[in-house]
């Protein structure tokens, strides 16, 4: 059997299902329908995106990266993956209650991702001190970690930003 098709958790086909106790989140929702760049095209050969919070309300995401996202040849682009991250991990914020755009990003590319895998990515608010989120993440599939992010978030009045 080919090992991409070996289990349903990291297969060929674009599940974005979330896992037990992940509850759909709606990102449009709570941020408006601007964030067209990762997750604004479901249909699409690019990024196919579901977001979930899970049981303790750490904002998830199922993330397919299509053929559009490629870079080494049958593999994502880097800058794919730190799109991600910086959507996801920016999200995670905001779904902490926190209005912030991304100040600095910083990824580590662990992994080469292949084209059409579905993976997860994890988050988690580390710590908020005056306008400073500090959000951490991570794009995984079971044990393969593909990219560990660090992003420094900072809040901005509400006011500045035209949510639609
Ligand atoms: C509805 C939207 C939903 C979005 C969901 C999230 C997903 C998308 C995430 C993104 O991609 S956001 C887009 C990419 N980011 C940007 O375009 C941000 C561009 N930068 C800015 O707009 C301003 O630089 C920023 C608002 C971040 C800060 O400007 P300010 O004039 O408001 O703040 P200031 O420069 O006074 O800095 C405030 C504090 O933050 C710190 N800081 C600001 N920018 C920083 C930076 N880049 N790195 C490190 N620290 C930074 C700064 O040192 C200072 O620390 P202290 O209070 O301790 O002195």
């Amino acid at each position: 059997m080919d090992k991409t098709h070996a289990n349903s958790t990291c297969s060929n086909r674009p599940d974005l299902r979330g896992e037990i106790n992940w509850i759909p989140f709606d990102a449009a929702a709570f941020v408006g329908s601007s964030l067209r760049f990762v997750s604004g095209d479901p249909e699409g050969n690019r990024f196919r995106v579901s977001y979930y919070l899970d049981s303790t309300q750490h904002l998830k995401a199922k993330v397919w990266f299509g053929p559009e996202t490629e870079g080494p040849p049958g593999h994502a682009h880097g800058g794919a993956m730190a799109a991600v991250v910086d959507e996801v991990l920016g999200l995670a914020a905001w779904a902490a209650g926190y209005s912030i755009v991304v100040g600095n990003l910083s990824v580590s590319f662990r992994n080469m991702l292949p084209l059409h895998k579905v993976v997860s990515v994890e988050t988690k608010v580390v710590s908020a001190e005056g306008r400073k989120i500090m959000v951490h993440g991570r794009i995984y599939c079971e044990k393969t970690t593909y990219a560990v992010g660090e992003c420094l978030c900072i809040t901005i009045q509400p006011k500045n930003i035209n949510i639609r």
